[in-house]
C-alpha cells in the first residue's frame, strides 16, 4: 500500500475505531457517550464500520448466494451491488445518526468520496469484487478531523472506472491507522477478544497469534482482525485491541 504519511504531531493521541457489523446493531446510547467522552479528553477519533450481518440479511432477501474464505467475503457481481448500498445506503447513515444523537459532530464517508480509498481487486478469480486498499487520502482525512468532525468510514474501495470493491472492514480499519499515524486502534467486535480453549486473552503477541491461527483457534472473522493488527504493530503502532461493547477485552502488543 502507499501511503502519503502524516506530519509527525508529538502531542496528539489520535484512536481508530471500527465497529464490527456483528455488534452495530445492538450498540446503546451510553456506548456513543462513551466516545463524546474520548473526544473531549481531547482524542481524535476516526470510526470505521462493518457491517456483514446487514448484508447477509440484504443478500438472503434477494437470494444471492456468498461465502467467506479466511474471513474474506467472496464477492460476485450480483453482491457487490447489495454490499455497496447496504453499507454506504442503510448501515453508514445510521451510525452516522447514531453519533450525532450522541453530540459528536461526524461526517459519512466511503472509499469514492475525495477518493479516500482507492483499491484495486485483491485476486479477482479468487475473492471477485473484492478490493485492497492502494491509497488512502490522508489530506482529506487530516481537514476533517482538524475541523473537529469525526470521520465515519465505510468499507467500500474504490475501484478503476468507478467499480465498487468490497473491503473486509478490519483490513480498511488498519489501513486507515496505518495511513493517518494512528496512536492505537480498537477492534470493536461481539466477543470480549480473543478466546483460546474457552478463555479470553488480556494480552497477545504477534508469535502467539501466528500459533493460534495454525492451530485452528483463530478462524473466520477474527483472522483478518488479527492479520491488521499485526500489520499495524510491525509499523509501529504501539497496540491493537480487540474487545467486546463494554471495552474489554485482547490487547494486542508487539514481542518482549
Ligand atoms: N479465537 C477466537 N476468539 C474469539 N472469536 C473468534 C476466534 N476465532 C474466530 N472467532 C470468531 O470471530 C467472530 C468475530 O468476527 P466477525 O463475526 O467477523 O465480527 P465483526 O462483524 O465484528 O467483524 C467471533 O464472533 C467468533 O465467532
Ligand atoms: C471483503 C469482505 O469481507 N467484506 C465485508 C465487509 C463488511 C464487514 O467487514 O463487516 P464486519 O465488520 O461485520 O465483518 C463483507 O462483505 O462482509
Amino acid at each position: 500500500m502507499t501511503t502519503f504519511k502524516s506530519m509527525p504531531h508529538t502531542a496528539r493521541k489520535r484512536v481508530v475505531i471500527k465497529l464490527g457489523g456483528s455488534t452495530l446493531e445492538g450498540l446503546n446510547e451510553s456506548f456513543f457517550e462513551n466516545f463524546k467522552k474520548l473526544q473531549e479528553s481531547g482524542i481524535e477519533l476516526i470510526i470505521t464500520h462493518g457491517g456483514g450481518p446487514a448484508i447477509n440479511r440484504e443478500l438472503a432477501v434477494r437470494g444471492i448466494e456468498s461465502h467467506a474464505l479466511n474471513g474474506i467475503r467472496v464477492t460476485s457481481e450480483a453482491a457487490i451491488d447489495i454490499v455497496q448500498s447496504t453499507l454506504i445506503g442503510k448501515v453508514n447513515p445510521a451510525l452516522v445518526h447514531e453519533l450525532t444523537t450522541a453530540g459528536i459532530a461526524a461526517i459519512g464517508l466511503n472509499g469514492f468520496d475525495g477518493q479516500l480509498i482507492i483499491a484495486d481487486y485483491l485476486d479477482k478469480d479468487v475473492y471477485g469484487f473484492v478490493g485492497e486498499v492502494k491509497t488512502v487520502n490522508t489530506s482529506l482525512l487530516e481537514a476533517i478531523i482538524s475541523a473537529g468532525v469525526v470521520p465515519v468510514i465505510a468499507c467500500i474501495g474504490s475501484g478503476e472506472h468507478g467499480q465498487a470493491l468490497n473491503i473486509n472492514g478490519d483490513t480498511v480499519a488498519s489501513e486507515i491507522a496505518l495511513a493517518i499515524d494512528a496512536n492505537s486502534l480498537i477492534l470493536v467486535t461481539d466477543v470480549s477478544g480473543i478466546r483460546i480453549n474457552e478463555e479470553y486473552q488480556l494480552k497477545a503477541t504477534p508469535s502467539f497469534i501466528n500459533q493460534w491461527i495454525e492451530e485452528g483457534h483463530i478462524y473466520g472473522g477474527m483472522i483478518p482482525k488479527v492479520q491488521g493488527a499485526l500489520e499495524c504493530l510491525s509499523a509501529g503502532i504501539p497496540s491493537v485491541q480487540i474487545v467486546g461493547e463494554s471495552l474489554v477485552g485482547t490487547t494486542i502488543l508487539s514481542e518482549g
